[in-house]
């Protein structure tokens, strides 16, 4: 049985283009991001994946991504569900302000442990470990088990909302999880085994 589960980031983003923390607010994908989205679902579709259920999250960059790959893969309309749960992690009080400009206000380091370490949150924001606090429960009852029944998932969502998936699915650590970035626009195609760990795992980064 195939026991598939893809993860997709969305394409880049308006506030991605001008380097702005962006969280929960909700701007749209740019021209390069929506190509980015159809790039995704053409080299899926190249590598014969279909899908049965995709799921996103309220926002509408990951949306937009999401049925731009289902577009290109001939699956328009597919049952689609979309749940906070997925959303990007919470900038807080970060949000909407540019990255250069916070460095230079707090520093390079405090910036850095503030977007990719586990456990601290930005001012009035959530951690990465709040992240995965709501994204693994979800996956866990809504997910996993439609791929342990041999259901081909699609999720398209966030670069920070992925990653606290990507720690669980790549057995990451506190100390290796900010090291990972995930690229927009680019899906992780994993394969299960029987026992929920990852079989295969493959990133589509060129065509
Ligand atoms: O601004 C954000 O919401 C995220 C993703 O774009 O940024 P970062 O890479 O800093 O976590």
């Amino acid at each position: 049985m195939e026991r598939l589960l893809v993860l997709a980031r969305h394409g880049q983003s308006e506030w991605n283009l001008k380097n702005l923390f962006t969280g929960w607010k909700d701007p749209g994908l740019t021209a390069l991001g929506v190509e980015e989205a159809r790039a995704a679902g053409r080299r899926l579709k190249a590598r014969d994946v279909r899908f049965d259920i995709a799921f996103t999250s309220a926002l509408g960059r990951a949306q937009a991504t999401c049925a731009l790959i289902l577009e290109e893969l001939g699956q328009p309309g597919l049952e689609t569900v979309a749940d906070a749960a997925l959303n990007e992690r919470d900038y807080g009080d970060l949000s909407g302000l540019n990255k250069d400009d916070a460095r230079a206000r707090w520093g390079e380091e405090q910036v850095h442990v503030w977007r990719r370490s586990y456990d601290v949150p930005p001012p009035g924001g959530e951690s990465l470990k709040d992240t995965v606090a709501r994204v693994l429960p979800y996956t866990m009852r809504e997910i996993l088990p439609r791929v342990m029944r041999g259901e081909r998932v699609l999720v398209a969502a966030h670069g920070n909302s992925l990653r606290a998936l990507v720690m669980v699915l790549d057995g990451l650590t506190t100390a290796t999880i900010p090291g990972l970035e995930l690229a927009t626009g680019v899906p992780l195609v994993y394969r299960l085994k029987d026992d929920t760990t990852v079989a295969t795992k493959e990133i589509l980064d060129r065509d």
